[in-house]
């Protein structure tokens, strides 16, 4: 592995327009009032905020809120790779996944390939013509591989950002058939949850990295806060029970953080609301240090 030796830069999103409870927007708000990401890095790896974007509470309508903030996003994770940086997006609704990979992928190139660890209790793969709920945040991984609005699909580039061969899914225990049967018909490694509970998480985040890192320039880790089981992450608006254990993630995070190949990472789903005694808020304040520090 060659080192990383750029500075990890916080983007926080704050949009809850994906989301059946849109109150995740305040998720990097209420993180920064905390102080919860301060003194986090050292000399080698600095860990700075940089912006925050937000529509206000008055969208016109969600999918148009969804791709402008997108769009927004994806003009940003090119920007700060650009400039030498390592985008850390906190949502926010896993929407947001639209905007931070399809810049990322502008970044590497048209003719490059990107990998992707998708860390989720849910797979995020439906259409409009398969969700039961319409909710955004359960279609980012479908846009991502090419599949559904154009509006999400062509953002920042107007290729398919991912090739399913160059994504996994892990910590998967929620879903629904429709979308398990895209991501079999396309071929995309997933990991339930069950699998990680037989093989142990590190063996199952070891292969994972290998298999997007095969064939790809470089790749991401997009972690759904409620992966982790809900006794350490309580504040997600879709919690589910038997998750991953937090130290677990932790170890997985440590293990890659300096790796020059992992190029963005994203941090999404955190509702403030539904926290218990802040029990969520320090839980990413752990998982954003392993990023950054190790
Ligand atoms: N990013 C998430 N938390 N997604 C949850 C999605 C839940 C469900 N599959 C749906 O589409 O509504
Ligand atoms: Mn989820
Ligand atoms: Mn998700």
């Amino acid at each position: 592995m060659s080192k990383n030796t750029r500075p990890t830069s916080i983007i926080g999103v704050e949009n809850g327009f994906g989301a059946g409870n849109p109150a995740c927007k305040d998720g990097p708000r209420v993180l920064k009032a905390l102080g919860m990401l301060g003194g986090i890095g050292d000399a080698e790896h600095v860990l700075r905020w940089d912006e925050e974007i937000s529509l206000g509470d008055h969208p016109q309508d969600k999918i148009r809120a969804v791709a402008r903030i997108a769009a927004e996003l994806a003009e940003l994770t090119y920007r700060h790779l650009m400039e030498g940086d390592r985008p850390l997006v906190l949502g926010g609704d896993h929407s947001c996944a639209i905007g931070t990979w399809s810049g990322v992928k502008r970044y590497l190139g048209h003719s490059a390939r990107l990998g992707l660890i998708w860390i989720d209790a849910h797979m995020d793969s439906h259409t409009f013509a398969t969700s039961p709920t319409h909710n955004i945040h359960g279609m980012p991984l479908a846009c991502l591989l090419g599949e559904g609005e154009p509006c999400f699909t062509r953002i920042a580039v107007p290729e398919h950002k991912l090739r399913p061969e160059d994504v996994c899914l892990i910590g998967v225990r929620s879903y629904e058939s429709e979308e398990a049967a895209f991501l079999r018909q396309q071929g995309v490694r997933v990991y339930l949850m069950e699998e990680v509970q037989q093989r142990g998480m590190q063996a199952v985040f070891d292969e994972a990295r290998k298999h997007v890192c095969a064939a790809t320039q470089g790749y991401g880790i997009s972690l759904d806060i409620d992966a982790i089981d809900p006794l350490s992450a309580p504040g997600v608006g879709t919690p589910v029970s038997g998750g991953l254990r937090l130290n677990e993630v932790v170890a997985a995070l440590s293990e890659v953080h300096d790796d020059e190949k992992l190029l963005a990472l994203e941090i999404v789903e955190y509702n403030p609301w539904l926290d218990r005694h802040f029990i969520t808020a320090h839980s990413i304040r752990q998982l954003c240090r392993a990023i950054v520090t190790a």
